[in-house]
């Protein structure tokens, strides 16, 4: 998943072209959204999956009728944060249950969060559980934490991951990172790349380097 972390709908849309096939889906967060909304979501989904990140956090009820109008929008994926509690993941889900072909994910614990990397896992655990048993269908969470949630949640339970960094990268404001292959071998079904890709000089060429690494990791 390319996360397209530009200002508008041109650049969004440039993106989208240049990278075509070598990406399937294409991850829609604040910054995008706030910007150009619906319409680009629309232009986006008619040619790749579209994974809506808003991390909503909010009273049950407002999460509810948010993830109905995401529901509307014809989104892949939506998430929430699973900070927002049991009640809010419940509601959620119930809300969730009238588009079967949306994927509801929760966030756990932010792959910036300066958190120790042990108590990180405690806390992703514990949260993956509960997103689990209110009927989420998976998770956001660093490639650390993958293979224990797998293990913990069953091997339907999907795994998000962002901090994803390879080479010499910067990690920025990334924490808890790891490489493309590191990913797949850690149990994760959705790598989240945003600025090593869509920052690189080539951009198709950066994602065609991190297809190669996952598929190598495949291979093994
Ligand atoms: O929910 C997310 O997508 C997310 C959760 C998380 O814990 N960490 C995280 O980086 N993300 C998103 O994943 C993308 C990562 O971008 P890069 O750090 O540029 O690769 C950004 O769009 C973040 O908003």
């Amino acid at each position: 998943m390319v996360a397209l972390d530009v200002p508008d709908a041109g650049q969004a849309l440039a993106l989208r072209d240049q990278l075509g096939d070598t990406v399937g889906w294409f991850k829609i967060g604040l910054r995008l959204f706030v910007a150009e909304g619906p319409q680009l979501v629309a232009a986006i989904g008619a040619t790749h999956k579209v994974f809506l990140d808003l991390k909503f956090h909010d009273i049950p009820n407002t999460v509810a009728e948010a993830i109905e109008s995401a529901g509307r929008l014809g989104v892949d994926m939506v998430n929430v944060h699973a900070g927002g509690g049991v009640e809010m993941l419940a509601a959620a889900a119930k809300a969730a249950e009238a588009f079967p072909d949306m994927l509801l994910i929760a966030v756990t614990v932010l792959t910036s969060d300066s958190m120790p990397k042990e108590q990180a896992a405690v806390v992703a655990l514990e949260r993956a559980q509960m997103a689990r048993d209110a009927g989420l269908d998976g998770v956001v969470c660093s490639v650390h934490e993958a293979a224990a949630i797998k293990h913990a949640c069953g091997p339907h339970f999907i795994t998000v991951t962002p901090g994803i960094r390879w080479g010499d990268q910067d990690l920025q404001d990334q924490k808890r990172v790891a490489d493309p292959a590191g990913a797949i071998r850690g149990g994760s079904d959705y790598l989240v790349v945003g600025r090593p890709i869509i920052k690189a000089a080539d951009p198709r060429a950066a994602a065609l380097e991190a297809q190669s690494m996952m598929h190598s990791a495949l291979c093994l």
